[in-house]
């Protein structure tokens, strides 16, 4: 008895020791020197790897790639903040990157547990002050924040192998469900500075177009037709890893001006819910900076060439090429090699060829899941190289406004799906070409005296739609008469010309018999 009151006293007075040590250890801490305390904190640290039966994994906000912050760190936060942030009983709020989401996420020091196939897991976020003395280069890099990951070691296998694959997968998700879509610009290239936020080589502002295919103006059917091929490519990765295709789309939007096809470039941003890069090309100074402006592109992205017969000069060259060979552009099309000797490049201006790169050469398969829109007003001006299937694969014609194009602006507009005048209206689209920018103008009520009555837009539609037909029949006789009269023109001038060439051949007759009666 008198041993074991012994031994309990000795214990006691270690226990009592340890706890005045934690307590003191604040303290003590300032006066013990600096090679000692890290000594100390090593000596620490082996002896709960020693008898601790638990792992720790710690992800570090700036990983290996010192200048952007790691990958991983960011889906680990992103995870966090939707699985089981409603397990921490300390969240910060704060607005997200664009200023309008509110974003939660685990307050520091605070720890999150999670489980994942039965097996417990602890998530403790911190920041690692970095040492005073060290001159730092990297922006806000006072304070480095890390995740500590703590699990028992039994579970060792589980975590690596799938639990930290399924974190970086959900997180990307979150990720990718709760960010700001992006419309991005090339900047001229003398203005590329990668230092300096803002001149990159791609500026972006919040993409906020609000089209969307339910108010997008056209036939139903070829409506249901683009929307089916898009989820078709959205959800085709695997298709295409089997079949070695690069997971990208190419469309070509062509139609007269006003027919709604940025509209639907819109459309397909928010369906797809992908960002969008505006390129400018005029502002591309060759080949080479068009292959960097592809490589800056993010996957999940449309990658839009607006107006491309108007952008660069990329047809007269071909043709000109074509010319000279006697070959149709088709036919040189299956001779790919010979492209680049057709065209100088010099280094100087973008070519076709390094459109044609840019669209289908070895670096557009970087990334993936893009897609690469066209548009023009005029289809018939641009090589058949430049849009042949494989390169853009579908070709949507953007046209005037008719009657099931129409019924979409009355409801988007005025609300109404059946009214008294849709029959005079549908005779009149058939009958005269107007674009639904021209209809919608005219749908809708900006005056205080239209605003609710439906009756006075048609009305008003009908008589600009009776105007634009008396337009363009008088366009039309104008043009008759022009060509009746250069027809006409044409015989007066054949004619004159063969009485002419009949006097020449009378003439040079009549010297014939003279010079031989004379000889
Ligand atoms: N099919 C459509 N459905 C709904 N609105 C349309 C449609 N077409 C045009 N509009 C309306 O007309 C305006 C102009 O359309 P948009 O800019 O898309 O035409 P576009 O084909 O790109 O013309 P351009 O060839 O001149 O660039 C849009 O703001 C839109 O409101
Ligand atoms: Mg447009």
């Amino acid at each position: 008895m008198a041993v074991a009151g012994m031994v309990l006293d000795k214990w006691g007075a270690v226990w009592s020791g340890l706890a005045s040590l934690v307590f003191l250890w604040p303290m003590l801490q300032n006066h013990i020197p600096t090679g000692l305390r890290q000594w100390l904190t090593i000596l620490a640290d082996k002896l709960t790897t020693l008898f601790s039966p638990y792992l720790q994994i710690t992800i570090s906000e700036y990983g290996d790639h010192r200048f952007r912050r790691s990958d991983f760190f960011l889906a680990v936060e992103a995870y966090l903040s939707h699985a089981c942030a409603r397990r921490a009983r300390r969240l910060k709020a704060d607005l997200g990157r664009d200023a309008k989401n509110l974003q939660v996420s685990v307050d520091d020091h605070q720890e999150v547990t999670d489980d994942f196939r039965d097996a417990m897991l602890w998530w403790y976020p911190s920041n690692k002050p970095t040492r005073a003395s060290v001159i730092s280069f990297y922006p806000a890099d006072d304070e480095r924040r890390l995740y500590r990951l703590v699990f028992h070691r039994r579970h060792r296998d589980l975590v690596l192998d799938e639990y930290l694959p399924h974190v970086l997968a959900e997180g990307r998700a979150v990720t990718v469900r709760n960010r700001q879509r992006r419309l991005f610009t090339n900047n001229a290239s003398n203005n590329w500075n990668p230092y300096r936020s803002g001149n990159g080589i791609w500026s972006h502002v919040p993409f906020e177009h609000p089209a969307n295919f339910d108010t997008l103006a056209m036939d139903p059917d070829k409506k249901a037709a683009i929307t089916d091929d898009l989820m078709a490519f959205k959800e085709s990765k695997d298709y295409y890893v089997s079949v070695g295709k690069a997971w990208k789309r190419g469309y070509l939007l062509y139609g007269p001006p006003g027919t709604g096809k940025s509209t639907m470039i819109a459309a397909m941003a928010n369906f797809l819910d992908y960002d969008v890069y505006d390129l400018e090309l005029t502002a591309v100074k060759n080949n080479t900076e068009l292959r960097k402006l592809y490589i800056e592109t993010t996957g999940k992205s449309i990658i839009v060439i607006e107006d491309i017969d108007c952008s660069v000069d990329l047809t007269s060259k071909r043709k000109k090429a074509s010319g000279d060979k006697k070959a149709s552009s088709e036919g040189e099309d299956d001779n790919k090699p010979k492209l680049p000797t057709e065209e100088k490049d010099d280094g100087t201006k973008v070519t076709l060829s390094g459109l044609l790169n840019f669209i289908d050469g070895l670096w557009s398969a970087c990334g993936g899941e893009r897609i690469i829109i066209f548009t023009t007003n005029h289809k018939e001006k641009l090589d058949p190289a430049l849009i042949r299937r494989g390169r853009m694969d579908v070709h949507i014609e953007m046209s005037y406004c008719r009657f099931e194009a129409f019924k979409v602006l009355a409801k988007n507009y005025l609300g109404v799906e059946k009214h008294e005048l849709f029959g005079e209206i549908r005779q009149l689209l058939e009958e005269t070409d107007v674009s639904p920018a021209d209809v919608a103008e005219n749908l809708m009520p900006m005056s205080k005296k239209k605003k609710k009555d439906p009756d006075a837009c048609l009305a008003g539609l009908i008589e600009a739609l009776n105007k634009a037909k008396e337009e363009a029949a008088a366009k039309a006789k104008e043009e008759a008469e022009a060509a009746a009269k250069a027809k006409e023109e044409e015989a007066e001038a054949k004619q004159k010309e063969a009485a002419e060439a009949k006097a020449k051949e009378a003439a040079d007759a009549k010297e014939e018999d003279e010079g031989k009666a004379n000889g």
